[in-house]
């Protein structure tokens, strides 16, 4: 659906050239979730301004549903923007404008008339969750409310393609699970493909098929949600896994525990879909003559099945403790010893 052929952008700025995109290849495909995870700077903005042309590329190609983006008249510019929809961070709706009247925006400027105007708008508002509130101002909406209000006004000319720029950056907590369960809903309804910039792995998590890291305007590791949880190679990925599977106060409290020196061997072991439900530690205390104590866990969603990190600490003799610490490497669950070993 969407293909970045080394894909480039410099700025020239007063202080000489700055490489915000540096020479991408990438691909995503029709119907999925493609999350751009990476922290501020890194050049996630100006790549997916560059999907809609928003931003021109300086070097390479950018595809997106069979068309070649770079390098178009603005006519065919125009009409090829109204298969790639885009939400914002700070929604971007003319504040003048009811609910209704943003919604209907997009449909006035490509000629709709107005009957079948007011249907779609209907349609749109009922999809997006927003019954009742067309005749509002945004002045009016909650944060989440208005984000719905974009997403509605990017639906209207069905595009393929939803582009979402830190489109819940803006937004607490409970919000922003609700407006990621909307695209969710949307992303499996319409069949649409979704592509997200975020510096949040929440985020990545909770929606994304797959995930892209970026560091310096280049892709440092890019694969499937899961399988970046469950192994990222990269530090900077690392780190983002961290944001989600272990808190702050994980590090705090294992830390402590440290100090003890009965503490034995610490390890952190990660389980992925099925895996996540076995009876692992019953195994452990059954076959081998070591103790196990559970110190922290907690099981995830992502879109494509469970995630599970469990610190735990076994003590024993080495021999037993070695041999169990081999036993659950052999189970296909990563074992990493963050403290005896
Ligand atoms: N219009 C511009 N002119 C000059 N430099 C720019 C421009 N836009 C972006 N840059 C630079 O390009 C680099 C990447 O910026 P970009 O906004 O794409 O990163 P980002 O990952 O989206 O970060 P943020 O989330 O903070 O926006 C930065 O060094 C930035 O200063």
């Amino acid at each position: 659906m969407i293909t970045l052929s080394k894909i480039g952008k410099v700025f020239q700025t007063k202080d000489g050239k700055v490489t915000a995109v540096d020479d991408i290849d990438l691909t995503i495909d029709k119907g999925e979730i493609f999350g751009v995870i990476g922290y501020s700077g890194a050049g996630k903005s100006t790549l997916i301004r560059m999907l809609n042309m928003l931003e021109a590329p300086t070097s390479g190609n950018v595809e997106v549903a069979g068309k070649k983006m770079n390098g178009m008249s603005s006519q065919k510019l125009r009409e090829a923007r109204q298969e790639i929809g885009m939400i914002f961070q700070h929604f971007n709706l003319l504040w003048s404008r009811t609910v209704s009247e943003n919604i209907a925006f997009p449909l006035e400027i490509k000629g709709v008339n107005k009957a079948d105007q007011k249907k779609r708008v209907e349609e749109l508002v009922r999809l997006v969750g927003l019954e009742g509130r067309g005749g509002s101002y945004p002045a009016q909406l909650s944060g989440g409310q208005k984000q719905r209000v974009g997403i509605a006004r990017a639906l209207a000319n069905n595009p393929q393609v939803l582009l979402c720029d830190e489109a819940t950056s803006a937004l607490d907590p409970k919000t922003t699970d609700s407006i990621l369960d909307l695209l969710v809903d949307i992303n499996k309804k319409l069949g649409l493909t979704i592509v997200l910039i975020t510096h949040e792995m929440h985020v990545i998590r909770k929606i994304c098929h797959r995930v892209a890291v970026m560091e310096n305007g280049k892709i440092v590791e890019q694969g499937d949600v899961l399988d970046i949880f469950r192994r990222p190679q990269q530090n900077m990925t690392k780190e983002f896994v961290k944001q989600v599977t272990e808190p702050e106060e994980t590090e705090e409290a294992l830390k402590h525990l440290f100090d003890n020196q009965d503490i034995g061997r610490v390890l952190q072991l990660t389980f992925v879909g099925g895996d996540a439900q076995r009876p692992l530690i019953t195994d452990i205390v059954r076959n081998f003559d070591v103790n196990v104590s559970i110190l922290q866990g907690k099981i995830s969603q992502t879109q494509h099945g469970s995630y599970g990190s469990l610190f735990v600490s076994i003590t024993g003799e080495d021999t037993p403790v070695n041999d169990a610490v081999s036993f659950i490497r052999a189970q296909q669950v990563e074992v990493e010893v963050i403290h005896g070993g």
